[in-house]
């Protein structure tokens, strides 16, 4: 009773003006020195403090109704205002850098982005144009172009991965590709080491043939027909990773169709993890109030075929078998759910890349048809007599304009289109890359989309299909038929990242690319396209990578963007300090309004005027979904040579 009386008196004394702001201020200190990000922490900063706070000051308003109100909205908004105006000042270890207001105010702009768009690797791309080499895509993050990134980020003294890829986290345990502690890392990584070495990948080679002839078969028994070439690369990515990975047969080849609906039930889980993944503060909370139905299916179905693969015990040297070190060779061996988990990473990582770069790979072909003779040619000189030309992986792997394609492929659409996110750690004074420095716990992003098309790493035709350019010769012809000399072409190897590099690099790259030489030159070998109908293809590059995204960067952050944002600011402040609820209202009101009308832009908000349009954008999230969308229907027909 004493206790709540002092407690009265002192409450009584408090001056809201002066309580409420200080409270405001520490809080945002707290999270500016920390960045806390758990939900324990955040329900105590955002809710708790405020919660007691109404307690404190219950006897300053009329009703507790209203105390509850000006006090929550006062607290909020002016941690808001302190975070945002920080974030754009001057004093910001990055305010130095270039980029959009909004990007420099939150990361939910990025995740407003890939939510409503799904293409932010055109968004960036946009950005780079406008801004250089090195641009401010978050409050905390760079995306760099600079040549010296392989090495100073993701070579081997390079940064550890970023907050981006907490979504990687699962109630189980972290795959392989979402550990951030570099030294776990290294020891979770030997067994994948074991699994993709020469023995291994002697045992996969015979998969990859196999499988390549069911590929083969299911076209076949189609000749004449019109096929969706990029279903049945996805038919091929998912049936080959089923028997790498767990000696099972997903059976989409054979039947023609994913009848799981796996291919679709990851397209939408990563579509869920996209936006996230940008904004890992909001982990918790989605977790804790949903999640996603399509990652619950997906370890249902990981699940199932993890019990199979147990059940049948130890029949082939799949890369399951390497996981779980069912042969001994560790020290201590793998958790079953850790090798479960990376298991099913396999599956997830491997299917939809290799598929999505061989449907790129056909769509250039069949839209470059000197390509295409070139490398018919090539597959026809490399095989002759009719010789397989789908067995013999030494002889694919040293065919020259074979590889430059698939080379040329995975640099105009690396398959894995989002940026990969590195982070400075506290402690350890920043970094260097080239000439720019990189304050501590900031995060570095590379976008091997715009790394890949920026002209100062590959010239000429940046944006052109033109495998030559990864030929070493002395003349060059251009697609227009004008020659070239070795010197006027500009090919930087150290920046090509599909794969990315160092000891992150992609644990399955011999494989994936053994698998696309294989498809391709059985495909080659064996059949002719004919383009029945021209203007899908016309129009896929455009369908699949969405224009719309395009023109954001221009309709938000130029003057008149600014100046939309700066206005409701100031007019938030000059509300907020006046005290009775109706303007904590209209300061709240105000904040909504300045984010929205700094959002808004040509593209923003114009629902209604291409609405078909707009449906379409947002399934078409995923790169992958976007592909299925957008069928390329050749007919096969069987190809012999003369
Ligand atoms: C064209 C095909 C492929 C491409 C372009 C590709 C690309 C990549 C990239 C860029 C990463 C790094 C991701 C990041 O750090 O965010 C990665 C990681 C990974 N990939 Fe691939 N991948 C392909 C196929 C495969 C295949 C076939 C497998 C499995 C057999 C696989 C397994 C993995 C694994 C396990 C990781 C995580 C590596 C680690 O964290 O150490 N990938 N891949």
């Amino acid at each position: 009773m004493e206790a709540i009386d002092s407690f009265s008196k002192i409450a009584e004394k408090l001056d809201a003006r002066v309580v409420l702001p200080l409270a405001s201020v520490v809080t945002w200190l707290i999270y500016k020195k920390y960045e806390p990000t758990g939900l324990k922490s955040s329900t105590l900063l955002l809710l708790v403090v405020p919660g007691l706070l109404s307690g404190a000051l219950r006897t300053h308003f009329p009703t507790l109704l209203h105390t509850v109100a000006v006090v929550y909205i006062r607290y909020w908004t002016l941690l808001t205002l302190l975070i945002v105006a920080y974030r754009i000042s001057p004093f910001h270890p990055l305010a130095a850098y270039p980029g959009p207001l909004l990007c420099k105010v939150s990361k939910l702009w990025h995740a407003y982005i890939v939510w409503r768009y799904g293409k932010s690797f055109r968004y960036v791309q946009e950005l780079h144009e406008q801004y250089g080499e090195i641009v401010r895509i978050g409050p905390n993050e760079l995306s760099v172009c600079h040549k010296d990134i392989a090495t100073a980020v993701l070579g081997p003294k390079g940064l550890p991965r970023g907050p981006y890829y907490d979504t990687r986290e699962h109630e189980e345990g972290v795959s392989l590709d979402g550990l951030r502690d570099m030294t776990v890392h290294t020891s979770r990584r030997r067994p994948w080491a074991r699994g993709m070495n020469s023995t291994a990948m002697k045992y996969y080679e015979g998969l990859i043939k196999s499988t390549v002839d069911d590929l083969l078969a299911g076209l076949h028994k189609r000749g004449g027909q019109k096929l969706d070439i990029s279903a049945w690369m996805t038919f091929f990515g998912f049936d080959f990773m089923g028997h790498m990975a767990f000696s099972y047969d997903y059976r989409m080849l054979k039947e023609g169709r994913d009848e799981s609906g796996l291919a679709h039930m990851i397209e939408r889980a990563l579509i869920d993890a996209a936006w996230l993944s940008h904004i890992p503060w909001a982990i918790p909370f989605a977790k804790t109030f949903g999640g996603s139905s399509a990652w619950d299916e997906i370890k249902v179905v990981g699940e199932t075929t993890v019990k199979r693969r147990i059940d049948a015990g130890f029949q082939h040297p799949d890369l399951f078998h390497h996981l779980l070190d069912e042969g001994g060779s560790e020290p201590e061996r793998p958790s079953l759910v850790t090798a479960a988990i990376d298991g099913q990473l396999a599956i997830i990582a491997g299917s939809d890349t290799a598929a999505t770069t061989l449907a790129h790979l056909w769509y250039f072909l069949l839209t470059n048809p000197l390509c295409f003779k070139l490398l018919r040619k090539e597959v026809d000189e490399t095989f002759p007599h009719g010789e397989d030309a789908a067995s013999d992986l030494a002889k694919q792997s040293a065919m020259p304009y074979l590889n430059a394609c698939i080379n040329e492929t995975l640099r105009l659409y690396p398959p894995v289109l989002t940026g990969l996110q590195r982070r400075v750690i506290a402690g350890s004074g920043g970094k260097m890359i080239g000439p720019y420095f990189v304050p501590e716990e900031t995060q570095v992003s590379l976008w091997a989309y715009s790394i890949q098309r920026d002209p100062q790493h590959y010239s000429p035709l940046p944006n052109t299909f033109w495998p030559e350019r990864w030929l070493v010769q002395e003349q060059y012809t251009l697609p227009s038929g004008d020659t070239i000399t070795q010197e006027q072409v500009h090919t930087n190897r150290d920046v090509f990242m599909p794969f990315s590099q160092g000891p992150m690099v992609c644990a399955g790259k011999n494989v994936a690319l053994a698998e696309m030489r294989a498809v391709v030159c059985a495909v080659m070998q064996q059949f002719d396209f004919e383009i029945a109908d021209k203007a899908p293809f016309e129009t896929w590059e455009d369908d699949i990578a969405l224009d719309e995204v395009v023109g954001i960067v221009h309709s938000g952050s130029k003057a008149k963007g600014v100046g939309r944002f700066i206005l409701p600011v100031a007019n938030t402040l000059y509300l907020y300090t006046r005290l009775p609820l109706k303007t904590d209202v209209a300061a709240l009101y105000g904040i909504v309004f300045c984010i929205a009308a700094a959002a808004s832009g040509k593209n923003v908000g114009q629902g209604g005027k291409d609405n078909e349009k707009r449906q379409r954008a947002v399934s078409d999230q995923n790169h992958a979904a976007a592909i299925a969308a957008h069928p390329l229907l050749p007919i096969f027909r069987q190809y012999t040579r003369d």
